[in-house]
């Protein structure tokens, strides 16, 4: 089986945020991620994780996104100097956190600028912090209309022209069935650049076992492809509480 994370800022919400990682770990889990740590210090995240144990798989930049701003400014042409300073408080987090992965969210944006943009800002971040290790997600054009990385092909094109080591693939099988109607085949096509995975039904977004995704042949996939990355649970339980909607981890 894969190694399962949680993602605390879909997973747990029943809770308060610093509570979720106690209840994490007491389910088993030995890894979380958070989209946007950001409205708390750095260090009250850091110290709930080494209280319970804890390794922070991702983060998410820039902040925040959830309170209605902007998605990035990682493909927004003219918006660099914002990027770069948001990039800069994000490593200050992460220098404090220690998050395996920083997650680059590209922005609303669209055509041949907007991924010269792209190519040229993770370029730029990649470089500036040679020892992070980067990220880029596709998100479906449904929950994200108009968010620029909205395909895989398109990431795959992106990483090509970015060539730089420290910025890889995030798979998320719900973003991925949403966009190209196949999560699995997205697995099999993109594995062998995929650094992180995240896992959720579709359409709906809850548990595994759920919906149109038949992750018992996923989890093998991911087994058979040698993945040693963490596979993140991020959907929205479908029971009052999270720790109801587990069962998917004993498949
Ligand atoms: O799939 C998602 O929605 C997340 O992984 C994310 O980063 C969007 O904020
Ligand atoms: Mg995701």
């Amino acid at each position: 089986m894969p190694k399962f994370a949680a993602n605390l800022s879909l997973l747990y919400t029943e809770l308060p945020y610093l509570e979720r990682f106690q209840a994490a770990a007491e389910a088993g889990f030995k890894a979380v991620e958070v989209l946007f740590p950001y409205e708390l210090a750095a260090k009250e995240t850091r110290r709930a994780l080494l209280a319970n144990g804890l390794e922070l798989v991702l983060i998410n930049a820039p902040p925040p996104n959830y309170t209605g701003a902007e998605p990035g400014y990682a493909a927004i042409p003219g918006a660099e100097a914002r990027f770069q300073s948001d990039i800069r408080r994000v490593l200050r987090y992460a220098d404090v956190l220690q998050p395996k992965l920083i997650h680059i969210m590209s922005g609303y944006a669209t055509g041949p600028e907007a991924q010269d943009c792209f190519v040229r800002n993770l370029q730029w971040a990649a470089d500036f912090a040679p020892t992070q290790q980067f990220t880029i997600e596709p998100l479906n054009p449904i929950s994200q209309p108009g968010y620029f990385l909205s395909d895989y092909e398109l990431a795959a094109q992106v990483l090509d022209r970015v060539s730089r080591p420290n910025v890889s693939l995030q798979y998320d099988s719900f973003h991925a069935h949403m966009i190209h109607g196949d999560a699995q085949a997205i697995w099999d096509r993109f594995c062998p650049r995929i650094v992180h995975a995240q896992i959720g039904a579709a359409p709906n977004r809850s548990e595994p076992r759920s919906g149109e995704t038949n992750f018992e042949r996923l989890f093998r996939a991911i087994d058979a492809a040698g993945y040693s990355g963490w596979v993140s649970a991020e959907y929205t339980p479908s029971t009052k509480r999270t720790s109801d909607s587990l069962g998917w981890m004993q498949m």
